[in-house]
């Protein structure tokens, strides 16, 4: 059986309230224990990344976090407004750019021009996801998730498979587009370079058998 240890830096914890707090007691998968205790508080405005090896339970974590996933022992508490980028972008490929942020945001086709224009797609409201680049699809799903100016991001390795160069424009526009912004962000991702450039903590998901180090 995996067990799990999730080493947490916790100088930043002190007295503030959390924007989420994850007390998880354990998660099973198809009977299998993939999760054990994790406690997990998010502060506002900060970047956590979380790191540890490939299929060690990193996204299991964050779909908990985002309430995709349920069938964990603990508790969850989360914001209202939760925006997830997945590494594959979630549009919709039957509806043009300007629709796939004005349906999944609410927000108006001149809001959603502005968020276009924010990752470089200006004039672009009217094409469909499947006329996009990878990359070009990745920005749109990141600047979707800041239109929605949600009080927490959750980043499922979204700079994962793509080359040097566009990982290093991905991150400068994460980058830029947190900066007019308070949101609190929890990044999954494999690279330490990534997690050291863009967060402001790192937990690390790790170990048998599962335990929570202080
Ligand atoms: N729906 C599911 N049913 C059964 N097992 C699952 C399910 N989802 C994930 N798992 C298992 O849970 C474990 C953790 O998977 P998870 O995707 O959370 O890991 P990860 O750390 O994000 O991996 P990677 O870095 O490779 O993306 C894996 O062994 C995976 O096979």
């Amino acid at each position: 059986m995996t067990r799990l240890r999730l080493v947490q830096d916790d100088q930043q914890a002190g007295a503030r309230k959390p924007v989420a707090r994850l007390s998880l007691d354990g998660l099973e998968l198809a009977g299998r224990a993939i999760l054990g205790p994790v406690q997990l508080d998010l502060f506002s405005g900060e970047t956590v990344a979380l790191t540890g090896p490939s299929g060690i339970g990193k996204t299991s974590l964050l779909r908990v976090l985002a309430g995709l996933e349920t069938r964990q022992r603990g508790s969850v508490e989360r914001p209202k407004n939760v925006a997830v980028v997945f590494q594959e972008p979630t549009l919709l490929p039957w509806r043009n750019l300007q629709e796939n942020l004005c349906l999944t945001l609410h927000i108006s086709p001149e809001a959603a021009e502005q968020a276009l224009a924010s990752v470089g797609l200006a004039g672009r409201g009217g094409d469909f996801p499947g006329q996009l680049s990878l990359g070009q699809q990745r920005r749109l799903a990141l600047a979707r998730a800041f239109a929605g100016s949600p009080d927490l991001l959750l980043l499922d390795e979204p700079f994962v498979s793509l080359d040097a160069a566009l990982a290093d424009e991905m991150m400068t526009l994460f980058e830029t587009l947190r900066s007019g912004s308070s949101v609190t962000t929890l990044l999954v991702t494999h690279a330490e370079s990534e997690a050291k450039r863009l967060a402001s903590r790192i937990v690390h998901l790790s170990g048998s058998p599962a335990t929570l180090d202080p």
